[in-house]
């Protein structure tokens, strides 16, 4: 079945409707959206309020929710009149509204696509539904939107407690991500200090500090178009002689020690009006390059960061709220239409966003599985923004929502599939309970409550006893020095072990809910335990030494989790060579798969023939074959290069004559240049491979000829 265009779809609107109407009266009722947003709004300042249910711990580490507008005013009319002025008198003069999505669950979330296509019989309608956690109907609000992902999944508190909360806006050109972005920016903008004097008061007491207003906030915007960052905060230095705004370019890369921070003017914002002021200015700075371009908003991306360093822990990494508008997913054959810099720009968005794919699915099935899988973030600026997301090292954690938008007519049911079958696979299970997983003192992954309680014990004593011994040492130290000797410590003298660890770690309480706490939380609550009933607010020497003891033993916590991840990839890595290539979910070897499309396929093939043939292991020979491919990808930097013999060449260059030969090398170099293509090399090697491809094909096609003469009759 061949997919419509939407000249076709408009001029068969009338059919089309009756065939959704027939199919909606056989649908059941639509599920609503589980809890009120009410209900969402009171447990989130519960929350906040209780000190002991602090744990951020919402499910799952990513959340997809899908979300459809209504339509705009006469805007069917103007979008899809079609080619009239042209003849094209099969549209009809008056072209209205038919819906392409239909919402049949809110959550877990279910849209329906109808994707209009053509049969041997004439036009028809195909139904497609797509899972997400959350789905939102035309009629939902931007503050109802905010209630079930911002709120519902307490990304201002995560952020606040040190941890990187992230919302990603994806979707066709014209399908609602502004809308939604500056809806969600705008919210945070007035919520953000409130949570913040809560937390903050909440923290203060803790440590006995006088000052409550305990947290700095740092805002950054960036524009990504094509390559090319840009700081929104910044007026644009003039116009060029093209009309468009000059922007200084902003550096992208990885410092040495391992942090993303693109050279952007960080503002410091005190208050929600100072926020909301910075982001609408950035905002309009963003729609007049757009103007400028004569295009829109849709072709970059933009992301605002909002770091919170808290003061009483200084020593602590920063929480992020990061929230991106992603550029438009348009596709490749809807932008041909466009100048080369376009076509570039085109490109460049297309590759981020398929990476962005890998790192989120990537991310969403470690969370999911418990295992440890390569996320590709290096491999694209966009992704590299994202990096505390996706660095699996990073000790931060992190919740990302990405909301994918879709336009509501039917006429843009293609892209609305592409941009529903892009977001849906990131929906995972959320994360499996905590089997009967046999003990092991190594991984945190398997203590129960008791296990952990007796962990954490250990490891304050332990502290307790190296913070003695080192203050002996140094009384030592001085007593030498004045020629007297200290009697040695009794290593059985009882410690103060400083953290009543039994009120540390109430209830059901396991190593497993700690890890998944960030530092600046953990912290907080040792300051708590360290705290007799009824005794004075800790002295800030003291509330020092008991954030440096928690400090240390969270991050032994977060370390004993990630050797343990580290061990089950590499009992993976070994087990490999038994699985079939089909059944490992290495992204490396995806993405090679995606590089030699159909040749991977033909080497896998031929190697299980070949072992058929010499009796071998059909599973190993097809492993083997891989990492063969994946060597050679590797080698040249994630890329086929196809290799020829000399004598291949030069019989094809024979063949096609030299002048010829030239010509369509120089014609290719050109072509490359005209895109910007840096790499010639790799633009020679794509004119040589078609004609070699091509050679190759008419001495086939003749040796087919001659054998069919030859054989006998
Ligand atoms: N939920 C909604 N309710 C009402 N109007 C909406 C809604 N979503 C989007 N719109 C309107 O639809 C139009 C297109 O939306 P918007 O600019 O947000 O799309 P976009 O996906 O960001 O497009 P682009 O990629 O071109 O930037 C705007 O006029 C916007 O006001």
């Amino acid at each position: 079945m061949a997919a419509a265009s939407a000249t076709s779809i408009t001029s068969n609107l009338s059919l089309f409707r009756s065939l959704l109407s027939e199919w909606s009266a056989k649908q059941p009722k639509v599920k609503g959206l589980a809890t009120t947003p009410e209900e969402i709004s009171a447990s989130f300042d519960r929350r906040l309020q209780d000190k002991a249910s602090g744990i951020h711990d919402t499910g799952k580490d990513v959340v997809v929710a899908f979300r459809t507008r209504p339509p705009l005013e006469n805007e069917a009319a103007e979008k899809f009149k079609g080619n009239q002025e042209e003849g094209d008198l099969n549209v009809p003069a008056e072209v209205t509204f038919c819906e392409g999505i239909t919402l049949a669950s809110a959550e877990p979330g279910v849209f329906i696509a109808h994707v209009p296509s053509v049969k041997w019989n004439g036009p028809t309608l195909q139904h497609k539904a797509f899972d997400a956690d959350l789905a939102f109907g035309p009629h939902i609000d931007n503050e109802e939107v905010y209630k079930r992902t911002v709120v519902a999944n307490d990304l201002i508190p995560l952020a606040l407690s040190g941890g990187i909360s992230c919302i990603l806006a994806y979707g066709q050109t014209g399908s609602g991500k502004t809308f939604t972005m500056e809806g969600l920016e705008h919210r945070i903008a007035r919520d953000l200090f409130r949570v913040a004097e809560v937390m903050g008061k909440r923290f203060a007491e803790a440590e006995g500090a006088e000052d409550q207003d305990i947290f700095e906030f740092g805002v950054t915007f960036l524009e990504l178009l094509g390559k090319h960052a840009s700081d929104l905060v910044e007026q644009p230095e003039g116009v060029d002689a093209k009309g468009e705004p000059i922007r200084k370019e902003v550096p992208i890369q990885e410092d040495k020690a391992g942090d993303v921070r693109p050279r952007l003017i960080s503002t410091t914002v005190k208050s929600s009006a100072e926020l909301e002021d910075l982001i609408n200015r950035s905002l309009a700075h963003r729609r007049t390059s757009a103007t400028a371009r004569n295009a829109t908003s849709s072709r970059s991306h933009a992301v605002l960061t909002i770091r919170v360093k808290n003061k009483l822990l200084p020593y602590a990494e920063e929480g992020q709220l990061i929230l991106v508008d992603l550029a438009g997913s348009e596709r490749y054959e809807d932008s041909k239409a466009h100048d080369k810099q376009r076509m570039d720009e085109s490109r460049e968005n297309n590759k981020s966003l398929m990476n962005l794919k890998e790192c989120v699915r990537a991310k969403a099935k470690m969370a999911a599985e418990e295992g440890f899988v390569h996320i590709p973030w290096r491999m694209n600026k966009l992704t590299m923004l994202l990096k505390p997301i996706f660095d699996i090292e990073s000790r931060q954690q992190s919740k990302a929502i990405i909301i994918a938008h879709v336009s509501p007519h039917i006429q843009d049911s293609v892209h609305s599939v592409n941009t529903l079958s892009y977001a849906s696979p990131f929906k995972t299970a959320p994360p499996k309970p905590r089997g009967p997983a046999p003990y092991d003192p190594q991984d945190p992954r398997t203590w129960n409550h008791e296990q952990t309680v007796s962990w954490l014990k250990e490891e304050f004593i332990k502290r307790a006893k190296q913070r003695k011994q080192s203050e002996w040492n140094m009384q030592a130290k001085k007593a030498a020095k004045e020629g007297k000797k200290l009697k040695p410590l009794d290593p059985n003298l009882p410690v103060n072990t400083i953290i009543d660890v039994d009120k540390l770690c109430p209830g059901e309480m396991t190593a497993m809910n700690y890890a998944k706490m960030y530092v600046a939380e953990f912290v907080e609550r040792c300051l708590q335990a360290a705290r007799k009933e009824g005794d004075p607010p800790l002295s800030q020497s003291y509330a020092t030494v008991v954030k440096g003891i928690s400090a240390e033993v969270a991050g032994q916590l977060y370390y004993l989790v990630l050797t343990a991840k580290t061990r089950k990839r590499t009992a993976i890595m070994k087990s490999r060579k038994t699985l079939e290539v089909k059944d490992t979910y290495d992204e490396e070897i995806q993405m090679a798969q995606l590089a030699y499309r159909e040749k991977w396929n033909h080497a896998m093939w031929d190697a299980t023939k070949k072992a058929q043939e010499q009796g071998g292991d059909v599973a190993e020979a097809v492993a083997k074959m891989a990492d063969v491919l994946m060597e050679e990808w590797k080698a040249n930097g994630g890329r086929v290069v196809e290799k020829f013999s000399d004598e291949e060449i030069q019989e094809a260059k024979a063949e096609i004559g030299a002048k010829k030969w030239d010509e369509t090398i120089e014609t290719e170099l050109q072509r490359a240049e005209n895109y910007h293509v840096q790499d010639t090399e790799w633009a020679r090697n794509t004119a040589i491979k078609r004609m070699v491809d091509a050679f190759r094909e008419r001495k086939k096609t003749i040796q087919q000829g001659s054998s069919t003469r030859d054989s006998p009759a």
